[in-house]
């Protein structure tokens, strides 16, 4: 019978199966059996008991891709449509937060109120939901390097040339033989839809609209095949690789990727398994995992955050004695994503990859790394002594939050840098319109300071036009005498007391 005569299924009928023995879940209004699928699931089972018999939907979409049931639950788990008026609304009883966050949201400054991207992430720090914040603004440990990221830049100061003529600013390059309006590119970062609805395809509309190239990450909200479905014309993407223990599966991914027209592979490499990010740990990430492509059924520890319920997959066995696999896969451009040290970048070249991102992931991996920045200052001396500075693409991400920055990684030899959380934030705060002003504020401000240290193409930065002597220090303070400095007494003028 067609679809619509065939019975619908009831709520009362459905939230009987709410046990571990016996567990159906409603999703966007049909039915699924996941039972079987419970000591599967890589965030766990009790994320999925928690709605058993109801209607998951709210928490299932910022998690996972619409295509992941089709794609990881056998057909016959799928029971049907559901008659929705009889499915008892989740009385979600009042949030108080939630109340103080949709007030926070009314008040919100205007997106022209943005003049730079630390101002979305000041938005968006007061109007994301608890969970999405503590994901994507967390780091790993103690955050170190987290800052460290950022603050390296101020460790960099310009030699500005003068009296060149810059009336006019060329500020494109090409990334993997792909021209581009600006030298940065939006990086991987997992899990769009904590930030917005939307997800992902919110940052390939801004990429496609300023004609800068967007890395898919392994881990989206949104499917693969819908962020390539969103891109326009002859726009660009790359995918981000996360190598799963299942390696067919991996090979899979890979090949469909190179099959639906992506031009670059970049394999992730810095994280063996998912750092520690102790906010994402104590906002108690109660979601499920992503669209993993897990085969453990072992129960995950979800204290662990999003980041280790989503990750389980990950192949911690991943080693350089693989990569000849990879060359053999694709034809795709292969770049390893998170080296962090001039003797690895010289591996990748000996291995035969076309490029490498110097990245610590944003801090969220292994703290105390050092800043993508500070790799590359140690990096492009030693290739440019062998002669090798143009035998891969070289690409840096972590910290980059102003056109300077973007500049000063060029100056010391980078082809472009990532950007990852600015977007996020722009796009939590304001969507599509935040992502579009922060792509420009970007481009305004690189025209700008380009006049300023006078070069008119990003081919004359070159390293004569910085000071990066002080990135290799890293001050820590001398410890203050505190003992002496309590029995220290001033010289104390004649008929003073001492107090
Ligand atoms: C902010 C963020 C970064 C993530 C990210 C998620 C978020 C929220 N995730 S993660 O969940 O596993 O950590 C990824 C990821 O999926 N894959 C990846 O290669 N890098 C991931 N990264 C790292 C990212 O690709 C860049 O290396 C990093 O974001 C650059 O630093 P900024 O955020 O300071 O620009």
């Amino acid at each position: 019978a067609p679809a619509s005569d065939m019975k619908k299924l009831l709520g009362d009928e459905i939230s009987k199966h709410n046990s571990r023995e016996s567990c159906w879940v409603v999703i966007h209004g049909k039915a699924y059996d996941v039972t079987d699928f419970l000591p599967e699931h890589p965030g766990g089972p009790k994320v999925i008991l928690k709605y058993a018999g109801k209607d998951a939907t709210d928490e299932f979409d910022p998690i996972h891709p619409p295509d992941t049931l089709d794609k990881y639950l056998d057909k016959s788990k799928h029971l049907g449509e559901v008659d929705m008026s009889t499915i008892a609304e989740e009385q979600s009883d009042k949030d108080p937060d939630e109340e103080e966050r949709q007030e926070r949201i009314k008040e919100m400054p205007t997106l022209e109120q943005c003049f730079n991207l630390a101002d979305f992430e000041a938005v968006a720090r007061r109007v994301m939901k608890k969970t999405s914040w503590a994901y994507y603004s967390s780091g790993a440990d103690d955050e170190i390097t987290m800052r460290e990221n950022h603050s390296a830049f101020h460790k960099i100061w310009f030699r500005p040339r003068v009296l060149v003529d810059v009336e006019n600013i060329d500020l494109s390059t090409t990334m993997l033989g792909t021209r581009v309006d600006i030298p940065f590119y939006a990086t991987a970062t997992a899990l769009g839809k904590l930030g917005h609805p939307e997800g992902e395809v919110i940052l390939t509309r801004a990429a496609k609209k300023h004609n800068v190239i967007q890395m898919i990450p392994t881990l989206a909200s949104c499917s693969f095949d819908e962020l390539v479905d969103a891109r326009q014309g002859d726009q660009v993407q790359w995918l981000q690789l996360y190598v799963n223990k299942n390696r067919d599966i991996t090979k899979r991914i890979v090949q469909h990727a190179e099959n639906r027209g992506c031009k670059g592979l970049f394999i992730t490499v810095d994280a063996p398994q998912l750092g520690r990010r102790e906010k994402d740990m104590r906002s108690k990430f109660s979601d499920t995992g992503s669209d993993v492509q897990s085969t453990s059924g072992d129960e995950i520890d979800r204290s662990q955050g999003a980041a280790r319920a989503i990750s389980s997959f990950i192949d911690p066995s991943l080693s350089w004695k693989d990569i000849p696999w990879f060359l053999s896969i694709t034809n795709m451009p292969v770049i390893l994503k998170g080296v962090q040290r001039v003797e690895d970048v010289i591996r990748a070249i000996e291995a035969g990859v076309h490029g490498v991102v110097l990245s610590n992931h944003g801090g969220r991996q292994l703290d105390f790394a050092r800043s993508g920045i500070e790799i590359l200052a140690e990096v492009m001396p030693v290739l440019r002594e062998r002669g090798w500075e143009n035998r891969i693409e070289i690409y840096v991400d972590g910290g980059i939050r102003r056109a300077t920055d973007i500049i000063k990684a060029l100056c010391l030899g980078a082809k472009g840098v990532g950007i990852g959380r600015p977007f996020l934030f722009a796009m939590s705060a304001y969507g599509l319109p935040g992502v579009d002003r922060a792509m420009q504020l970007l481009k305004d401000e690189m025209a700008m300071n380009m006049r300023l240290i006078g070069c008119s193409s990003v081919d004359q930065l070159n390293p004569s036009l910085v000071d990066s002597r002080g990135l290799g220090v890293h001050t820590a303070t001398v410890p203050r005498d505190t003992l002496h400095l309590s029995c220290y007494d001033p010289l104390v003028p004649p008929g003073n007391k001492i107090t």
